[in-house]
């Protein structure tokens, strides 16, 4: 996995923000979309691309450069000299370990903050780890909770946008604790259900009914009640596992695919193949 050291960040530009808006329900953690304009002509970002956000902190330690990645979330927009691209960012906190006080994530916070007309500083693109295959008949099965629908979003509206004939199937397996926190497929926005299409995409939402929502057991759960459906996909070479989001997506999926197929060791040797084709891919952040 590459250190955020790996990436460089000497190709900086100015990113105004056009448009910031919640997509998670007020009493649930906030997830917000930023809609980014870039007025530079050698800014040029695609689909399967990160970039980076620069925000300098000052502190009594003095002066820290902090530098975080954001997936692509949508299509971006190319004119002759700007981009526009979205990206999703959760506000994180957590209780330091040392301290025991509540500290702010310091890039997600600051980017929540921002208001339209802002300006902040972007790096980048880089690539993502996963890519949409080229092969229009590849199979995808897409996992992810959290901001980890943000490449995947973008991904399957490229597919049914802009790649003509796909014909592969697309499973999109996505865990949240409410039908409301599903982004993208809530009240709020329902962009992705556009695209929901029995005979190639379908998603499969696995509500967590207990109080920690990115409970990974409910996606598990979901992942052994398509058995038939998985195995098949997996009986196809070009099918293609791509898993995103927070840490906790990852448990209990070597499980659950050890069931769906019958035992540890088949899943063992079919997610070498996998891995060893760069079928199984994972963004874990
Ligand atoms: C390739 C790549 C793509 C990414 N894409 C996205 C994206 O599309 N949207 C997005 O919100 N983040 C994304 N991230 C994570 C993002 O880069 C930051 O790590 C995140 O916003 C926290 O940064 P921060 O400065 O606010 O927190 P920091 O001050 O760095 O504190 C980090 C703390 O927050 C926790 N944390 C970090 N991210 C999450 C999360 N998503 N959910 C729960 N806890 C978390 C960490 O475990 C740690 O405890 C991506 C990371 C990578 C490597």
């Amino acid at each position: 996995m590459a250190h955020l050291s790996d990436y460089d960040i000497r190709k900086q530009y100015y990113a105004k923000v056009l448009k910031t808006r919640r997509l998670s329900p007020p009493d649930a953690e906030e997830v917000r979309e930023l809609t980014l304009e870039v007025q530079d002509p050698s800014f040029d970002c695609k689909i399967d691309q990160s970039f980076g956000v620069l925000v300098e902190k000052h502190d009594d330690f003095g002066n820290t450069l902090n530098h975080r990645l954001y997936s692509v979330a949508d299509i971006p927009e190319k004119d002759i000299d700007k981009t526009i691209i979205t990206l999703l960012v959760k506000r994180c906190n957590y209780i330091d370990a040392f301290s025991g006080e509540l500290y702010n994530g310091i890039v997600s916070n600051y980017l929540c903050d921002r208001k339209a007309g802002d300006k902040i500083i972007i790096t980048g693109p880089y690539e993502l780890p996963f890519e949409i295959p080229e092969d229009k008949n590849a199979n995808l099965i897409l996992i992810g909770m959290g901001t980890g629908i943000a490449p995947f979003r973008a991904f399957i509206k490229h597919i049914y946008h802009n790649v003509k004939d796909w014909r592969g199937r697309i499973l999109l397996f996505y865990g949240a604790k409410t039908g409301l926190e599903l982004l993208y497929q809530n009240e709020e926005d329902d962009d992705l259900t556009n695209y929901y299409n029995e005979d190639t995409f379908k998603a499969i939402h696995a509500y967590s009914p207990r109080p920690l929502w990115h409970d990974p057991v409910v996606i598990d759960q979901s992942i052994e009640e398509r058995s038939e459906e998985i195995i098949e996909m997996l009986s196809h070479l070009n099918t293609y596992i791509y898993i995103a989001g927070h840490k906790k997506v990852k448990e209990g999926l070597d499980k659950a695919f050890a069931k769906v197929v019958g035992s540890e060791e088949k899943w063992k040797a079919r997610k070498a193949e996998l891995k060893a084709g760069k079928k199984w891919i994972e963004l874990i952040y």
